[in-house]
C-alpha cells in the first residue's frame, strides 16, 4: 500500500504531514504559495477566479512540476527542482476528489473504489474487500454493483470519496467536491464529508469557491489572490477580521482601510466613520451589512455615521434584500423585503444611510 500517513516521525510530533513551499510560473503568473498541513487537520484554500488554486492542486497532485520551493510528504521528498527530485502522480500517496467524481463509467463503484488499492499492489480479492469496506462506511453497500451513471450525484461524490480514502493517503485533495450538487444534496454531502474528514488520519486540502464549505469542513483557511497568500487563520479569526476585500466579500462584511485618531478614522477616500473602539494609525474598519439603516430623508437627530448615498443594486439574500450603495463610501445594506417596499426602494434612488459607531468594527491594518 502507500506510505503510511502518520509515521511515527509525524504523528503528534507537531511535524507537518505535507510541508511545501509551492512556487510555479505560469506565463505572466507566479504562485507563492507556503503551504503546510498537520496530521488530520483540514485546511481550506480559497481564492478568486485565476488566484492559483488549480496551479497548486495540480503541483501537489504532480500534473505540473514546481518551478522552485520544495515538496514534502511524510517527510519524503516529492518533488524538489533544486535537487532534481520530481516523483509522478501514480507513485505519491494522495488521494483526489474532483468536483464532476471523474469516476469510470463502464466500472461498478466497488470496481471504482477497487482501482486504487489495486494500483498500490493489494490483489484483487483483497482490494475488493477494502473498497466494499469502505462503501459500507459510506452507507452505500447495497449500491456497490451500480454503475455510475445509476448513482445520484451524492452517491456519486461519496464513491469518489471511498475510491480516494481507499488508499490511505497521506493527503487528499478535494477540488470542489459539492460544486456539483444541487442544495439539498449538498448539505447532506457536505454533513457527510465533514464527519469522514475527522476520522481521516492524513493531511487534507480542500480547494473550493464556496466560504460555507470552507467554514464548516476545515480547521484553517488559507486565502490566495495573484498567487499570494493574503489571509490565513481560522474561521473565527478571519470572520471577524477580513484583510481585503475579497475576503470582506467572502464573510460578508462591509470593509474599509483608514487612519485611525482616537473614535474618528479618516478612510483612504477622504470619508470619516466614527467608530465603536479607539484605536490609533492605519486600520480597518469593518461591519455587516445589517447594520447599515437605510432613509428616504436625512433622519433626525442625525447620528454621527449618516451620508447621502444612491442605489445602485438590488438582491436577494436570505430573507433579506441585500442594498448595493454608492456614494462617498460603497456599502451593502441589507433590510427586509418590507422596509423595502415601505421605502420604494428603486435602483438610482438617493437615500441616507446610517450605521452605529457601536456596530464598527475596527483592528490594526498591519497584520498583528
Ligand atoms: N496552461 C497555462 N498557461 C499559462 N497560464 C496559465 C495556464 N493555466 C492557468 N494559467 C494562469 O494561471 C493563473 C492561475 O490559474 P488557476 O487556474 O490556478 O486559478 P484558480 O484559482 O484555480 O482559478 P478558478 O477559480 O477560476 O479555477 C491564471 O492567471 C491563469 O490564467
Amino acid at each position: 500500500m502507500t506510505a503510511d500517513p502518520t509515521p511515527q516521525a509525524t504523528a503528534g510530533s507537531g511535524v507537518p504531514l505535507l510541508d511545501a513551499h509551492l512556487v510555479v510560473d505560469r506565463g505572466a503568473f507566479r504562485l507563492d504559495l507556503p503551504l503546510t498541513i498537520n496530521p488530520g487537520e483540514v485546511v481550506a484554500l480559497l481564492g478568486p477566479n485565476g488566484a492559483g488554486k488549480t496551479t497548486a492542486l495540480r503541483t501537489l497532485a504532480g500534473l505540473l512540476p514546481l518551478s522552485a520551493g520544495h515538496l514534502a510528504l511524510a517527510g519524503r521528498e516529492f518533488d524538489h527542482p533544486n535537487r532534481r527530485v520530481w516523483i509522478p502522480a501514480e507513485q505519491r500517496p494522495i488521494g483526489v476528489v474532483f468536483q464532476d467524481y471523474l469516476l469510470f463509467p463502464h466500472l461498478t463503484a466497488l470496481d471504482n473504489v477497487a482501482f486504487g488499492p489495486r494500483r498500490h499492489g493489494l490483489n484483487r480479492h483483497q482490494a475488493r474487500q477494502r473498497a466494499g469496506d469502505w462503501l459500507a462506511r459510506m452507507g452505500l453497500a447495497e449500491h456497490s454493483r451500480r454503475k455510475p451513471r445509476q448513482l445520484s450525484g451524492g452517491q456519486a461524490q461519496r464513491v469518489a470519496l471511498a475510491r480516494a480514502l481507499a488508499v490511505d493517503p497521506a493527503l487528499l485533495l478535494l477540488d470542489e467536491p459539492l460544486a456539483a450538487l444541487d442544495a439539498r444534496t449538498r448539505l447532506d454531502t457536505r454533513a457527510q464529508l465533514q464527519h469522514h474528514l475527522a476520522e481521516h488520519p492524513g493531511a487534507t486540502l480542500l480547494v473550493t469557491h464556496d466560504p460555507l464549505d470552507a467554514l464548516v469542513l476545515a480547521d484553517r483557511l488559507v486565502i490566495i489572490e495573484h498567487g499570494r497568500v493574503v489571509q490565513e487563520g481560522n474561521a473565527a479569526t478571519i470572520t471577524a477580521q477580513p484583510r481585503t476585500d475579497y475576503v470582506a466579500r467572502l464573510v460578508g462584511l462591509n470593509l474599509y482601510r483608514g487612519h485611525a485618531d482616537g473614535y474618528a478614522v479618516l478612510l483612504t477616500d477622504g470619508f470619516r466613520l466614527t467608530t465603536g473602539d479607539q484605536h490609533d494609525g492605519d486600520v480597518f474598519v469593518a461591519f455587516p451589512p445589517s447594520a447599515v439603516a437605510l432613509y428616504p430623508d436625512r433622519p433626525d437627530g442625525s447620528p454621527r455615521n449618516t451620508w447621502p448615498a444612491t442605489i445602485t443594486g438590488i438582491q436577494r439574500h436570505g430573507d433579506n434584500l441585500r442594498i448595493q450603495l454608492t456614494g462617498p463610501i460603497d456599502v451593502a445594506a441589507d433590510i427586509i423585503p418590507l422596509a423595502a417596499a415601505h421605502l420604494h426602494l428603486t435602483p438610482g434612488q438617493p437615500v441616507w444611510a446610517v450605521v452605529k459607531a457601536t456596530e464598527t468594527r475596527t483592528y490594526p491594518a498591519a497584520p498583528g
